[in-house]
């Protein structure tokens, strides 16, 4: 096997080492030990400031909404963010990302609170990060990187690590141009040691080297589970798609009463799953998937491409959606464009909004003087209530719609039963002449 490269704190295939946490539960709040009533600590947790440059036209609480987003990304990946800067621009700065006058607040704030990270909404390109790595002395992470540590956290199966694996080397192939040398050095430690200009040359050819045997490895990977999706015979395949922490693997549960990892982090599911379901007399086999998320990079959705292919040879898809969520019409945007971009478009969808016990239409939300209530931020959309949204959605889609919530397990027999007319529906097409009994076999 090829020598992992030497450079700074950025080595793929080893998760958070940049965050200095490799404990997949980071994050959680910290175990009291039931002996000593200590709080175990372990590692400090690390803090981070986000940083985001909005279009000007971007409403407030938009920009707001993207950075919960980013905050939720970063408490995932286990560390805290302790405060936010926005700069609105035209366009980001060439050389900083941020103008000159930001920079110094933000380098001012992060030398007093001895803040350990600097977290970008956007991606960087090598010379930002270079430039911004030289000024801030403090780990710069764009969103790419924090995405690619969640996913390493989270990739359990050979295929998957292999993949976030090729993605992070593919991601660390154009930075590697001695930056975090000055830092390493003057940090030192284990794992820290920065390499020098001709050490960047060979280490180099080592990512090369490694990218190759990587996509060698998951190419033989990807003949093996087309072996296996062959084995699995004519039966409707269903996928469940969805932006991340809508509910995809709660509903996978639910449904197929499969034991899948579910919990409020964006990104649980890095695997996909797949289990033979019969509902009533019909079988067919459902998949769980890895969520879609908003400038998720292409270049991960490619080294993806085998997570991705159950999606991709689905017969029906159940795109789940968090309805509760300020921005759900932007996440189901997000996932339209993502399908389009796999090549996964035009299938057979069956819209699910997931999560209704914790929305509130508008008109419900009551004050308690019985006054009026002003709505809060103007940019917000308004939140109407569901028997209109779900007109509003049938009408558009010339197809039924279905409101759920999987936590609170309402309205699931309704959901089983469009289900299992779908699959009916492409079982009768795929196999015209035969009987119901068998037509699933
Ligand atoms: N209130 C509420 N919470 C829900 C509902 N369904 C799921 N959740 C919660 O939402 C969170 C995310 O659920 P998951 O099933 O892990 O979501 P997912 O879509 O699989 O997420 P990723 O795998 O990260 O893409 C968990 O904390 C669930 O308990 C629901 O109907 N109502
Ligand atoms: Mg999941």
């Amino acid at each position: 096997m090829a020598k992992k490269p030497s450079s700074g704190g950025r080595q793929p295939g080893g998760s958070t080492r940049h965050y200095g946490n490799d404990n997949p539960r980071a994050g959680k709040p910290l175990a009291r030990d039931p002996n000593t009533g200590t709080y175990q600590t372990g590692q400090e947790q690390e803090t981070a400031v986000l940083v985001s440059v909005p279009p000007r036209r971007q409403s407030d609480a938009q920009t707001n909404e993207y950075l919960d987003e980013l905050a939720f990304l970063i408490e995932t990946a286990g560390a805290t963010a302790t405060r936010r800067f926005i700069q609105r621009l035209e366009k980001p700065d060439i050389r900083t990302y941020v103008g000159e006058g930001k920079l110094a607040e933000i380098k001012a704030y992060v030398q007093h609170e001895g803040i350990s990270m600097v977290v970008f909404d956007d991606d960087l390109s090598p010379s930002q990060l270079r430039n911004l790595e030289a000024e801030l002395l403090v780990k710069i992470v764009d969103r790419s990187l924090l995405i690619l540590d969640i996913f390493a956290l989270r990739a359990k199966s050979a295929t998957a690590r292999t993949q976030v694996e090729l993605a992070q080397y593919q991601y660390l192939l154009p930075r590697l141009t001695g930056l975090w040398t000055h830092l390493d050095k003057q940090r030192g430690g284990v794992g820290m040691k920065g390499p020098g200009e001709t050490e960047i040359e060979t280490d180099r050819r080592v990512v090369r080297d490694r990218i190759a045997f990587l996509k060698d490895k998951l190419e033989d990977l990807d003949k093996q589970s087309q072996t296996q999706r062959k084995a699995r015979g004519g039966l409707v395949r269903v996928a469940l798609v969805g932006y991340t922490n809508v509910g995809k693997s709660t509903l996978m549960n639910l449904l197929g009463k499969a034991d899948v990892f579910a919990e409020n982090k964006l990104f649980a599911t890095v695997d996909a799953t797949t289990r033979k379901i019969v509902l009533g007399q019909t079988p067919f086999l459902l998949s769980d998937t890895v969520g879609f998320i908003r400038k998720l990079p292409t270049r991960l959705i490619e080294s993806f491409k085998s997570t991705l292919d159950e999606i991709r040879e689905a017969d029906l898809l159940l795109h789940v959606v968090d309805i509760s969520h300020p921005g759900f019409e932007e996440q189901i945007q997000v996932v339209n464009d993502t399908l389009s971009d796999i090549g996964a478009a035009d299938k057979p969808t069956l819209l699910v909004f997931n999560k209704i016990d914790q929305y509130t239409p508008d008109d419900q939300q009551e004050d308690p003087f019985g006054e009026v209530r002003e709505a809060e931020d103007d940019d917000s959309a308004p939140r109407p209530p569901l028997a209109q949204l779900q007109a509003t959605y049938m009408a558009k889609l010339h197809d039924p719609v279905v409101f759920v919530s999987a936590q609170q397990r309402s309205n699931i027999d309704e959901l089983r039963e469009l289900i299992v007319k779908r699959v009916t529906a492409l079982n009768e097409q795929r196999f015209p002449y035969a009987s119901q009994e068998n037509s699933g076999a």
